[in-house]
């Protein structure tokens, strides 16, 4: 079993052992109502729905956590009280043999429980997506010192660690040693015309998991390209290599997904069957928010912002469907999926649940593959909604509205936490020039470069949005303006060094940028205000250039980046 599925079933295990540990003080205290329920009609019409309530979330925690056989009797117990069976005699036999059963798995030996629950609980280890950093580790493996430098000084433009070797037999073993997000392989080497998918070709087999991987080849032709889809490669180039092309494929190839995980709020009243349902999600890499009160849901909505809400149909209070009902009266979560989760097998009622807008119905107990993969499809598709919604369809980045929006959070946040962010108002130079000259395409590429650029440089918790055609905003969290403005200048000069090309013709691009200080300007508006004046100073002065503005310069006179 891997580490993350043995620490599952730890943190199962400690669910289940918490359950056994509580038992005993819910059956004494549900024994004494069902007495006091005994003493007149008016004290069972009272007390009766509390009592069902007992058996019927013991029965659905049960079967959750792999107990069937209290399970069984809580069932039991549960249609009793519903009159399909004599009620007292075999609501007693079933207080009795849960005492027992409860007494016969606190004597088990710890292992042998733990044995239990995997049989009963079984799942597929999925591995936790951990949010990767942008910058990657890429192998160059090329003889030809030209091709080299270019590709070199392009990647590391890009904020990309390159490791490179002129040998396959070096390249060979370095990847054993440490694997690369990502490889460029040349083809022709000394030793051969195809040493270069061979050694990719021996590395895959030798490891089993072949790593993302281009191909450099001066030829273009139908077996050059079968050999190297043979030894796994996901890109072919032939030479002359356009560098921002390539490098636009590794990227692709080795950016993880932009996305944070998936947010599922789950809203149940038995703690023990919501902390087992939140540990399957946060396994399959979600992040997962529990609240047992249905009153609670509301305010963990609004922290919380989930993609998805996990609702338990039958709670006290309010059921699953009255909350539903109310969180969809709030215009703000009327898109929210919704998922029902009960012991309700029969499907008239599911359907009759299914009336208040919930996308689906899931019984309990879960399979647990089957609970992650509902969740993450409807979840992934609010979130394909909402990005719609707030990013730029050409970069990914923010749009105009959506940055000010995020900005406009971080200041209150930092307004609380008394700490300084700056701002970057980030402009293409002389880009009219650019589509004028090199068509509105080219324009387009470089606009997409320059967001890439930000992308893979900057911090993944920095605000970066497309605030209008050429013009990017960009908020650099807990930095001072004197570090905003090195790492903005650093940005500046790598990508004056990128080369585009359109129609036969190479060209190159810079950028002009005004930074400002919060909290000096303590709003969005007058800290986007601020930088706009220092990029109005950079523009002028002869663009290419950042330019900060200071306290004392800030009627005005905003200085230069040194
Ligand atoms: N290719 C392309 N061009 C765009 C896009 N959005 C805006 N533009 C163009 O960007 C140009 C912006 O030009 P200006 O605002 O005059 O400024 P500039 O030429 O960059 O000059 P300075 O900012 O003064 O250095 C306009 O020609 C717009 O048509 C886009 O998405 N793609």
């Amino acid at each position: 079993m891997s580490s993350s599925a043995s620490s599952l079933h730890d943190k199962l295990n400690q669910l289940r052992q918490r359950f056994i540990d509580q038992l005993p003080a819910r059956l004494q205290l549900t024994v004494g109502l069902w007495q006091q329920s005994q003493a007149s009609a008016e004290a069972q019409a009272r007390l009766g729905p509390e009592l069902h309530r007992f058996f019927h979330s013991l029965k659905g925690t049960g079967r959750s956590l792999g107990f069937e056989r209290i399970a069984l009797l809580a069932e039991q117990g549960e249609a009793a009280l519903d009159g399909q069976a004599p009620a007292g005699q075999v609501v007693e036999q079933v207080f009795v043999h849960l005492a027992e059963e409860q007494q016969r798995l606190q004597s088990l030996p710890e292992q042998q429980r733990a044995l239990a629950a995997m049989t009963s609980v079984e799942f597929s280890p999925k591995p936790v997506q951990t949010r990767s950093k942008r910058q990657r580790l890429i192998y160059l493996c090329d003889d030809e010192p030209d091709q080299v430098s270019q590709l070199l000084h392009h990647l590391r433009c890009f904020g990309h660690e390159v490791v490179h070797f002129e040998d396959t037999d070096t390249f060979f073993n370095a990847v054993i040693t440490r694997r690369p997000d990502a490889i460029i392989m040349d083809v022709q080497f000394p030793q051969g015309n195809t040493a270069g998918t061979e050694t990719l070709a021996s590395l895959n087999k030798l490891t089993g998991e072949p790593l993302p991987s281009i191909v450099l080849s001066a030829h273009g032709d139908f077996h050059s390209r079968l050999s190297a889809v043979r030894a796994g490669c996901n890109g072919y180039f032939t030479k002359p290599v356009k560098p921002l092309d390539l490098m636009l494929a590794v990227d692709e190839l080795t950016t993880p997904s932009d996305e944070e995980p998936l947010r599922i709020l789950i809203v149940d009243d038995e703690p023990e069957v919501a902390a087992y349902h939140a540990l399957l999600l946060e396994q399959a890499g979600m992040a997962v928010q529990q609240v047992n009160h249905p009153a609670d849901a509301l305010t963990a909505l609004e922290r919380f912002s989930p993609d998805l809400l996990l609702v338990d149909v039958y709670m006290p209070v309010c059921s699953g469907e009255e909350l539903a009902n109310i969180i969809r009266q709030q215009p703000e979560h009327v898109g929210l999926p919704i998922i029902y989760l009960s012991s309700e097998t029969d499907s008239q009622k599911q359907l009759s649940a299914m009336t208040a807008g919930v996308e689906a119905f899931i019984t309990k107990p879960v399979i647990p593959d089957e609970l992650v993969s509902a969740v993450t499809l409807r979840a992934e598709r609010l979130r394909l909604l909402r990005s719609l919604m707030t990013r730029d369809s050409m970069t990914g980045l923010y749009n105009h509205s959506t940055t000010t929006e995020l900005i406009s959070k971080a200041l209150a946040q930092a307004h609380r936490d008394n700490t300084e962010h700056a701002m970057a108002m980030i402009d293409i130079d002389h880009f009219k020039a650019v589509n004028d000259t090199h068509g509105h395409l080219a324009g387009d590429q470089v606009i997409i470069t320059l967001a890439r650029l930000l992308k893979t440089r900057l911090r993944m918790s920095d605000i970066i949005g497309r605030y209008g055609g050429e013009e990017f905003v960009v908020l650099l969290k807990g930095v001072s303006d004197e570090r905003a403005c090195e790492l903005i200048d650093a940005l500046r000069h790598d990508f004056a060094q990128v080369d585009f090309h359109a129609g036969g013709t190479r060209f190159r691009c810079t950028f002009s940028a005004g930074i400002s200080r919060f909290p000096n300007h303590p709003s969005t508006e007058s800290l986007r205000l601020s930088a706009d004046q220092a990029l109005y100073r950079a523009k002028h002065q002869g663009r290419n250039q950042v330019v900060t503005s200071t306290e004392q310069d800030d009627d005005g006179l905003p200085t230069d980046c040194p």
